[in-house]
C-alpha cells in the first residue's frame, strides 16, 4: 500500500528548550484510519500542528501526498483537513458561509454542490441558515468536521473528535469517520479513549515524551501484545499447582488457580485437559481477553 504522509526525522525544539519531538519518523497509508494514542504532553499536537503548517518544525522532512510540506506548503496543506478540537469562529455566522468561507480559504473554486453533499451527510443541511450560537455542542462539532472538508483534502487529521460528548453522539462520529474513509478519506486521529482507537482504527501509533514508541496493525497488536487470563474456582483446595502447569498460580487458600496465555505460551484448552487430566474439578471458570487499554498501560506505564 502507498503512503500518502511520510514525516523523517521530524524535531520540535520550542523557544523555551523543551524537545517536544525527538526524531519522528512515520508513514501513513493511503486510506488507513491510524489512530495516534498518548498520554498528556507526549507530543501529538505538535505533530500534528507540524503537518498542518501551524509549527514549525526544527529539523527533518514532512510530505503530503508527494509535496514537501515547507517547500511546497500551499499544495500540501490543500491536501489535508484538520478538524481542531474547538470551534474558533465568530458564533453569528451563519453554517452556510462558514464553510464557504473555509473553501475559500484553500484558494478552491466555489463549489456549491460540494458544500451541499458535505452539508447533507453531515446532517447539517437543514441547519444551514443557523447561526453557530444556536447549535448544539454535537452540531457545532460536525460544522468543525465540513469546514474540514470543504476543500476536498484527501487527508482528515481529527484531534480528540470525541472528547467531551456523549456515547450516543460518539456512535455518531465514529460512524461517520468510517463513511468519510469509504469515500477514500486518511483518516488520522489523535484519542484519550483507547476504546475509540481499538473500536476504529485501522493501525495504533503510540506516542511518549515526543518519540514513536511503536506502530502496529490494530489486529496484530491486541493478537501479540495481548493475553488472556483463565481463572478456575475449584470444588477442593490445592496445596501445589498440578504437574505440568508451572506457569499457573495459586491463590485463596488454594481455592482459585489462574494461568496467563501469551503468545506462545500453552493454549487454555490444553490447560484444562491437564487440569482434568490431574483429577481436580472446579465449580466456576472465567476468563478475560486483554484489552487495548490493558496493552497501552504496560506498554507506557500509565493511562492514556
Ligand atoms: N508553545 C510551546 N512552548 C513550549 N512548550 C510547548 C509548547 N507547546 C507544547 N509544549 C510542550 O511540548 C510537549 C508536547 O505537547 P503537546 O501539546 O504536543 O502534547 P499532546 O500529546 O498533544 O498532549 P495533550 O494530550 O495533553 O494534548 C509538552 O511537554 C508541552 O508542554
Amino acid at each position: 500500500m502507498d503512503d500518502i504522509l511520510t514525516l523523517s526525522g521530524v524535531e520540535k525544539r520550542y523557544a523555551s528548550g523543551h524537545v517536544a519531538l525527538h526524531g519522528v519518523d512515520l508513514a501513513i497509508r493511503r486510506g488507513e484510519i491510524f489512530a495516534l494514542l498518548g498520554p498528556n504532553g507526549a507530543g501529538k499536537t505538535t505533530l500534528i500542528s507540524i503537518v498542518c503548517g501551524i509549527v514549525t518544525p526544527s529539523g527533518g522532512t514532512i510530505t503530503v501526498d508527494g509535496h514537501d510540506a515547507q517547500r511546497d506548503y500551499r499544495a500540501a496543506r490543500a491536501k489535508i483537513g484538520l478538524v481542531p478540537q474547538e470551534l474558533a469562529t465568530d458564533m453569528f455566522e451563519r453554517v452556510w458561509d462558514t464553510v464557504r468561507f473555509s473553501r475559500g480559504l484553500f484558494g478552491c473554486p466555489p463549489d456549491d454542490a460540494h458544500l451541499e453533499r458535505v452539508l447533507r451527510d453531515l446532517a447539517l443541511w437543514d441547519k444551514r441558515g443557523s447561526r453557530l450560537a444556536e447549535l448544539s455542542g454535537g452540531m457545532k462539532r460536525r460544522v468543525l468536521i465540513a469546514k474540514a472538508l470543504s476543500h476536498e483534502p484527501r487527508i482528515l487529521f481529527l484531534d480528540e473528535p470525541t472528547a467531551g460528548v456523549d456515547v450516543g453522539l460518539r456512535r455518531d462520529m465514529w460512524a461517520l469517520v468510517r463513511r468519510l474513509r469509504d469515500q477514500g478519506v486518511t483518516i488520522i486521529l489523535t484519542t484519550h479513549y483507547i476504546e475509540e482507537a481499538e473500536e476504529m482504527a485501522d493501525r495504533i501509533g503510540i506516542i511518549t515524551g515526543g518519540r514513536i514508541k511503536l506502530v502496529e496493525e490494530k489486529a496484530k497488536l491486541l493478537a501479540t501484545l495481548g493475553r488472556t487470563e483463565l481463572h478456575l474456582d475449584l470444588a477442593e483446595p490445592l496445596a501445589a499447582v498440578p504437574a505440568g502447569l508451572a506457569d499457573a498460580t495459586l491463590s485463596d487458600e488454594g481455592r482459585r488457580l489462574s494461568y496467563v496465555q501469551r503468545e506462545g505460551s500453552m493454549p487454555i484448552p490444553q490447560v484444562l485437559r491437564i487440569v482434568e487430566g490431574a483429577g481436580v474439578t472446579y465449580t466456576g471458570i472465567e476468563t478475560r481477553r486483554s484489552s487495548l487499554e490493558d496493552i497501552f498501560v504496560d506498554l507506557i506505564g500509565e493511562k492514556a
